[in-house]
């Protein structure tokens, strides 16, 4: 039987482009010190990402709601770092066909770009992108339609089926969320230009992934304002969702409605998809699990509403 720990954080393009004051800074590198010591502690033979794209690998022109990846590169957006992760390609194409034979339709990816919304918890989490074998599982929660909550909680049972039987440490991350809504665009009534972006934009050239940065960067300037025509932040709905997860009542998650939550949170708040997987494949293994709230706090700077929770 696998020993299985996880970790889910929020994520932001802005850690470093639009801080917050410096003991908000200060109070997120202690929490994420406090989380990389415990991984480190842990020393996982395996580590597991559900992670959603920001239209950085994954586009319109073939839009999958899951892809797990036998191989993928970091784009090095938002500051992030750059070049090949250590995935086990062997693996990682077990899993996939362990998924299928659950019923459960998962594309394959033998080259995929992942961008910060991978990496950026990975690099918190262990300080480098190879320094663990990791298997990344990209989740769709970026770019509608999705297809609805009860399957992750299905796909992140079949994971979780599947780890338990190698007898390793598996760290398994989930990453995105909480409440949230960055200017990322949609397709529904796009201007051609942006239409073909979301078709099919991968490798910018480096103006392009500029002025997409400091389009993020000016939101995060006035978000939560009223200024700001972005949904803004939502405590409530955030501490709501994270006492789910923490009190084990993922039952609940099944009826989510998706247009409420990204009217009520913001339209990316659907990054919880990764959480919600994350949590389903540790209650495949390990019910009831042990779950606690490390940290939260809304960051409008960030535009997050920053969570992270852990649990075995
Ligand atoms: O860069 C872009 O084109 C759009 C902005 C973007 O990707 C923002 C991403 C934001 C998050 O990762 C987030 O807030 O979760
Ligand atoms: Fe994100």
């Amino acid at each position: 039987m696998s020993n299985i720990k996880i970790k889910c954080l929020s994520h932001t393009p802005l850690r470093g482009l639009n801080d917050p004051g410096s003991h908000v800074v200060a109070e997120v590198d202690s929490v994420i010190a406090k989380a990389r010591a415990e991984v480190e502690h842990f020393d996982p033979e395996l580590i597991v990402i559900f992670a959603p794209d920001h239209y950085n690998g994954l586009f319109y022109d073939l839009m999958p709601p899951f892809v797990i990846a036998t191989a993928a590169d970091s784009v090095g957006d938002y500051k992030t770092l750059l070049g090949a992760l250590s995935v086990p390609k062997e693996l990682a194409l077990e899993m996939a066909r362990f998924i299928l034979d659950k019923d459960l339709d998962i594309a394959i990816s033998h080259r995929l770009q992942v961008d910060h919304g991978c990496t950026q918890t990975l690099e918190e989490m262990t300080g480098s992108l190879t320094k663990y074998p990791v298997i990344p599982i990209i989740i769709n929660s970026v770019a509608p339609p999705f297809g609805p909550y009860r399957r992750i909680r299905k796909l992140g049972e079949a994971v979780g089926q599947f780890l338990a039987q190698l007898n390793k440490r598996v760290l398994i991350l989930g990453t995105g969320g909480l409440s949230h809504e960055p200017p990322v665009p949609l397709l529904s009534g796009a201007p051609d230009d942006i239409a073909n972006f979301l078709i099919a934009g991968r490798n910018p050239t480096p103006e392009a992934r500029a002025a997409r940065q400091a389009r993020t960067i000016a939101a995060g300037k006035i978000y939560g304002t009223s200024e700001s025509n972005l949904t803004p932040l939502n405590t409530d709905w955030d501490q709501y969702f994270m006492d789910l997860l923490v009190q084990g009542q993922l039952d609940e998650i099944d009826d989510f409605k998706i247009e409420e939550i990204s009217k009520t949170a913001g339209r990316s708040t659907h990054e919880i998809r990764t959480w919600v997987a994350t949590f389903s494949a540790l209650a495949a293994v390990k019910k009831p699990y042990s779950a606690r709230q490390d940290y939260y706090r809304p960051i409008n700077e960030w535009i997050a509403g920053y969570g992270v929770l852990s649990a075995e």
